[in-house]
């Protein structure tokens, strides 16, 4: 990569651009609601079950200057979803304040597992047990989204919530390619433990991105 656009790269005034759409928010609080994605390449957590790894290596995703990523978002949406991919891998403040600079929402899906950079309006953090989140980012985040691939995953959650804000949402997801025998322990859980609530990946049953 040329050495400039490495260095703005690596500033966060340039990310990977993976993809960009525009779409309803299918997951956690704030399911049903319109929103534009911004999806940024670059991950390295790994988790075996990730339903994006194409977005994991950000050198097949072009480096791509943040002032046309804000001005394509501002024209779809005024709540800004920043996905990947794992942004925070990035310096997100760049393009976090040049989106706040448009009095725009910005919210965040993150495993935490990198420093927290950026100014976010919403912050979903889904911790992952094999490269866990960083201390700071608990008590900033407004959503616990914990995926639940097996049972001791919720013993797992119960464990993080404890780290999370009192006002902090609780959501437990079922992994996708075992959502149907997961889906029972999720519903006895939240039933056992009303400050849950059940979260679905709605978009995969709506068809839409
Ligand atoms: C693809 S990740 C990108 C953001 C960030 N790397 C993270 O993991 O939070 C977006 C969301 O999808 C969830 N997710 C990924 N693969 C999933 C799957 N197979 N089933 C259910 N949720 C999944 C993640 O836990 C995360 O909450
Ligand atoms: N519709 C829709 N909602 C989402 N919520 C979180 C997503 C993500 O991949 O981060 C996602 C996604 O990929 N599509
Ligand atoms: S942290 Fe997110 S993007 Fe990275 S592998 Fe896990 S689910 Fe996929
Ligand atoms: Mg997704």
């Amino acid at each position: 990569m040329d050495a400039q656009i490495k260095e703005q790269v690596d500033q966060g005034t340039m990310l990977p651009l993976m993809e960009e759409f525009y779409t309803i928010q299918g997951e956690g609080f704030h399911t049903g609601t319109a929103a534009y994605f911004i999806r940024v390449g670059g991950c390295d957590v790994g988790c075996h079950w990730c339903d994006v790894k194409e977005s994991w290596n950000p050198d097949t995703h072009p480096p791509t200057d943040i002032k046309s990523i804000v001005d394509h978002a501002a024209s779809y949406s005024n709540t800004i979803v920043i996905t990947g991919g794992e942004p925070l891998t990035w310096n997100m403040q760049p393009l976090t304040s040049a989106l706040k600079d448009r009095n725009l929402q910005v919210h965040i899906e993150t495993s935490g597992a990198y420093p927290l950079t950026g100014t976010w309006d919403w912050i979903c953090l889904s911790p992952k047990k094999i490269k866990m989140p960083l201390p700071e980012i608990y008590k900033e985040a407004h959503e616990l989204k914990v995926i639940v691939y097996n049972k001791h995953d919720l013993a797992f959650a119960k464990a993080e919530s404890q780290k999370v804000s009192s006002n902090c949402q609780l959501f437990l997801q079922p992994e996708w390619s075992v959502q149907e025998k997961m889906i029972p322990l999720i519903t006895d859980f939240v039933m056992e433990n009303p400050e849950w609530r059940v979260s679905l990946q709605t978009h995969k049953y709506l068809n839409i991105p």
